[in-house]
């Protein structure tokens, strides 16, 4: 993995391998954990595998571990040729950090861009006498009731939560040339 492929790295989340018996591969996983220790909120998991090969280990259990501990990953030992049930464990909790970053992802973009690209629900206060004035150029019986849980009236007058592109359908707002918006209010 080059650093410009780090970068570009679409992916919910990351296993990186190497084996026990093999210290070359376990330098490669250093590396790309290097990589990917500039991708944020990126989960990574550091897998040692062919655990049942003890007897060739070139890369101790502790190295793996600093190894991870270090990157910020999860760390497991594991065997595929004997199906080890940290495999198992191993891609479960992984599968659980990527959908936890995926929801923080969403959480964000909702806080964030996803107000400005969204329809907007905005409040406008209105007095009694003029909502009744509204209510009059449309006819001469009172304004309509808002759908429940829209409005909230009191003696001081009422408000009313609708859509900005309400108020400009219905000609409660204008639209001047060229600038924003007037009320008609
Ligand atoms: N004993 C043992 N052998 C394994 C294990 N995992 C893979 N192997 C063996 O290792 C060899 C390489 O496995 P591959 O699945 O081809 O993996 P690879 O990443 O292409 O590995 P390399 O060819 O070694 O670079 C195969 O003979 C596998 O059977 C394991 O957990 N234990």
């Amino acid at each position: 993995m080059t650093p410009s492929e780090a970068s570009q790295l679409a992916a919910d989340g990351v296993v990186v391998v190497y084996s026990i018996t093999d210290r070359e591969s376990f330098r490669y996983a250093q590396r790309v954990l290097d990589l990917l220790n500039g991708v944020r909120g990126l989960p990574v998991t550091l897998m040692a595998n062919k655990a049942d090969l003890a007897h060739l280990r070139t890369v101790e259990h502790c190295e793996g571990r600093a190894l991870a501990d270090g990157a910020g990953a999860s760390f497991y030992e594991v065997s595929v040729a004997e199906d080890s049930a940290g495999l198992y464990q191993a891609f479960e909790l992984l599968v659980g950090e990527c959908h936890a970053q995926l929801c923080t992802n969403n959480n964000n973009n909702n806080n964030g861009l996803g107000d400005k690209a969204g329809s907007r629900t905005r409040k406008f206060s209105v007095t009694k006498m003029l909502g009744t004035l509204i209510g009059a150029a449309k006819g001469s019986s009172p304004p309509p009731s808002p759908p429940s849980g829209t409005a909230a009236a009191s003696g001081q007058g009422t408000v009313i939560v609708c859509q900005k592109s309400d108020l400009y359908r219905t000609g409660v707002l204008k639209r001047r040339h060229k600038t924003s918006a007037s009320a008609s209010l």
